[in-house]
């Protein structure tokens, strides 16, 4: 029997290979439609086979994104590719770079702002975060009884170069057991070997973070509640 699932999907996969732009702008508009990317927040990047990348354009609406808020950038951080001469890279275009030198694997780096990651980000003054032991853990590949895992927390520097060589110098040193970090204050940026999986990797992490806040409200209710 034919599978036509797995055929749209692999079709899918090759358009977004050639020119990852249309999964993009889709994957966007939805992110803009959750509250993920109000304001121009956040940046979606995916990685071409010759290693250089189409990222979103600094200051562009994210729910109204057209072919030409991209640009290409090349391993080494020069533009490739700007369909538009007025457009500027975002500007945390070297965060992306960083996560692509870092793990070759990785075809798709997205960054989106969610209240639940800003308000998890200050329930911890150290430089990692623990999650609770959910199910939804597995969804990363964390295939363990009672996982113990945390996220990576990196300070919110006013220049953005001095996040990315952080990152670089940690990840180096120890890369994190799943493909996220938070910038404190600031927001979630996941990268995966696809952008569906990076979406679903974001889909976890927004999941992970809404439950440790309402966990957190919980408590202090009950706290109150006690005395
Ligand atoms: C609402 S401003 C947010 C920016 O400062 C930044 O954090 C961001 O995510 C988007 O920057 P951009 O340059 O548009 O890619
Ligand atoms: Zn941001």
């Amino acid at each position: 029997m034919v599978n036509h699932g797995s055929s749209i999907r692999n079709h899918h996969q090759l358009l977004s290979a050639i020119d990852p732009r249309p999964t993009l702008i889709t994957a966007a508009s939805h992110f803009y439609q959750l509250g993920w990317m109000v304001g121009t927040a956040g940046n979606l990047s995916a990685k071409q086979p010759d290693g250089s990348f189409w990222i979103t354009a600094s200051g562009c609406h994210k729910g109204q994104l057209g072919s030409k808020d991209f640009i290409r950038i090349a391993t080494d951080g020069t533009v490739v590719e700007q369909p538009s001469p007025e457009s500027r890279p975002s500007a945390e275009t070297s965060i992306h770079q960083s996560i692509y030198s870092l793990f070759p694997d990785a075809k798709a780096c997205y960054h989106i702002h969610t209240i639940e990651s800003n308000l998890v980000s200050g329930f911890t003054k150290d430089d990692t975060l623990p999650l609770p032991p959910l199910e939804m853990l597995k969804g990363f590949g964390v295939r363990e009884e009672n996982p113990k895992v945390t996220v990576p927390v990196f300070v919110n520097h006013l220049d953005v170069s001095r996040i990315s060589s952080e990152i670089c110098d940690r990840f180096q040193a120890a890369p994190p057991s799943v493909n996220v970090l938070l910038i404190r204050n600031h927001g979630i940026t996941v990268w995966a070997s696809s952008t569906e999986r990076a979406q679903i990797y974001l889909e976890l992490a927004d999941y992970i973070f809404r439950y440790m806040v309402a966990a957190r409200q919980i408590e202090l209710s009950t706290t109150s509640i006690k005395n």
